[in-house]
């Protein structure tokens, strides 16, 4: 059974954080593939400075044009916003029956997944590969629970909110995002 592991985000932008974390658990965790799910609404959050999917898909794209292993979806985009992982992750089983999916995401999402629709189904039905965050710690019962897995790999500061600020402040944000999707910002006059 081919053994997909699904990143779900905002990406707005994507960032090299989000790169090295999909990579890694492309190329060291016994993954055939991660998809970078873009989400068009997280629930939890404002849309304050949210951009539109198209572009943030876009980016995702531009960011992994020469990985092998790492794809993008937009499955969300067709289904009813704001976008409730349990109900993605439903139709995508029903899609791919033959394929296990794994879920990928950074320890920040810890903190909140107990507001998430139908988390006990989620922890019960799929496994969770956590990477760390700065000022993230993953709490005892998470770390112990059989469904989730942290990995202990270097962390980042890395956040798109500060991808955001720094391009408002007219900043440079070289390597904190790939070069195709700096140029991507800079033609379109994102986030400005
Ligand atoms: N530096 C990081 N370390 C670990 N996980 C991260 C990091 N940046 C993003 N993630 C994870 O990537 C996924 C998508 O995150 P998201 O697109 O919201 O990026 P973000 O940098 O957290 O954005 P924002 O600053 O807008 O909140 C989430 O699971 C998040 O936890
Ligand atoms: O399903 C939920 O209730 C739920 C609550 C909060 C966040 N999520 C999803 O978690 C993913 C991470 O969100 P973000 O904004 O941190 O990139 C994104 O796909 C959201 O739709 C999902």
């Amino acid at each position: 059974m081919r053994k997909i592991g699904l990143f779900f985000g905002s990406f707005n932008p994507i960032h090299t954080g989000h790169l090295i974390i999909a990579n890694y658990m492309a190329n060291y965790t016994g993954l055939d593939e991660v998809w970078l799910v873009v989400s068009p609404h997280n629930p939890l959050k404002k849309k304050g400075s949210l951009i539109n999917m198209y572009d943030r898909l876009e980016m995702v794209n531009l960011a992994i044009e020469r990985a092998e292993n790492i794809r993008s979806s937009t499955i969300e985009f067709s289904l009813p916003q704001p976008s409730y992982t349990i109900d993605t992750l439903i139709h995508l089983r029903e899609k791919y029956p033959t394929t296990d999916f794994v879920l990928i995401m950074g320890s920040d999402n810890l903190q909140s997944l107990k507001k998430w629709k139908n988390y006990e189904i989620i922890l019960r039905d799929y496994h969770i590969q956590v990477y760390p965050r700065p000022d993230y710690p993953a709490a005892p019962e998470w770390t112990q629970h059989p469904s989730i897995t942290l990995t202990d790999t270097p962390l980042m500061e890395f956040s798109s909110t500060f991808i955001r600020n720094a391009v408002k402040n007219g900043k440079n944000i070289r390597y904190f995002v790939p070069d195709s999707v700096m140029a991507f910002i800079e033609n379109k006059g994102l986030y400005r």
